[in-house]
């Protein structure tokens, strides 16, 4: 049985063994969970390393019918365990693996389909105190710009809502040729750990507003990109108004926020 690959579901198989290994090797294992969930099994390359780990249960969630089929065929190991559908999409309680009216931890693994890796992400967010860990390949340029420090270039809005909760590390280059068929791009390979962070100590939902605000329009300072939200007078006297977002580290933007929160008005007192 042959997969055809589709391009709508982002769909290139990695056709190397070693590489495939490489990556399910960098999950940890140990960090809090007993439960792998892989994003995109395809025809399984990673899969087939996943399985036999002693340290978790691997189950998997797989949009192409074609791909389950297969999977269903020649992963025996995995009845029971495929979600068959949206990642994007599926209620997050539905991952219960057996444990049924809980929801338990799990880490997160995928070579992700790179048309939705950001979106994949954003759902990851909403779920971050159940994802201890997430191990990725993704386009090179977005890995590289998830773990770029502030004050790189490539930093952007996504690095900075996954930087509050994870520590980011970039692990190495996938070539395209290793792929069938190979993609226009290059891949990177990036580990996310969730950090101790439990509260930003910031509003959240301010913080996002800001946050975003200030990637709208990265090439202006903040004291125009955030001209819509209403800047704050503590704000307007602050030293971030001069600065552009991708200046400011998870730790400053949150900063910011409390002075776009401060309801008094009164700018901070200077010494
Ligand atoms: C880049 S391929 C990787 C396949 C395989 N893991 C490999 O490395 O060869 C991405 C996989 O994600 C699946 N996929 C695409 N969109 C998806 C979605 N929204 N939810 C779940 N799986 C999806 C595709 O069908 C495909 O199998």
């Amino acid at each position: 049985m042959y997969v055809k690959p589709k391009k709508h579901l982002g769909q290139h198989f990695l056709d190397d063994q070693r590489i495939a290994q490489k990556i399910a090797d960098l999950l940890t294992g140990h960090d809090g969970y007993r439960y792998v969930l892989e994003i995109g099994p395809g025809t399984g390359v990673l899969t087939q390393y996943l399985l036999p780990k002693s340290e978790y249960e691997t189950y998997v969630v797989e949009i192409d019918t074609e791909s389950v089929t297969y999977l269903k065929k020649y992963f025996l190991p995995l009845k029971g365990r495929i979600f068959e559908g949206d990642f994007l999409t599926m209620d997050p309680a539905v991952f219960t693996f057996g444990q049924e009216g809980s929801e338990p931890p799990f880490a997160v693994i995928g070579n992700f389909p790179y048309n939705i890796s950001s979106q994949i992400f954003f759902k990851i967010l909403e779920i971050k105190d159940r994802v201890p860990e997430v191990v990725c390949m993704l386009q090179r340029e977005v890995a590289q710009r998830l773990a770029a420090p502030a004050g790189k270039k490539d930093y952007g809005l996504l690095s900075v809502f996954l930087q509050a909760w994870y520590d980011i590390t970039y692990e190495f280059t996938v070539d395209p040729d290793v792929f069938i068929p190979p993609p226009k791009v290059h891949s990177g390979v990036i580990r996310l750990k969730r950090n101790k962070v439990t509260e930003l100590g910031c509003d959240e939902r301010k913080f996002t507003q800001v946050v975003k605000a200030g990637f709208n329009q990265r090439r202006k300072t903040l004291r125009n990109a955030l001209k819509p939200l209403g800047i704050t007078e503590a704000a307007a006297a602050s030293h971030f108004m001069d600065k552009r977002a991708e200046q400011l580290s998870v730790a400053e933007f949150i900063e910011l926020t409390l002075l776009m929160s401060d309801k008094s008005g009164k700018a901070p007192a200077t010494e």
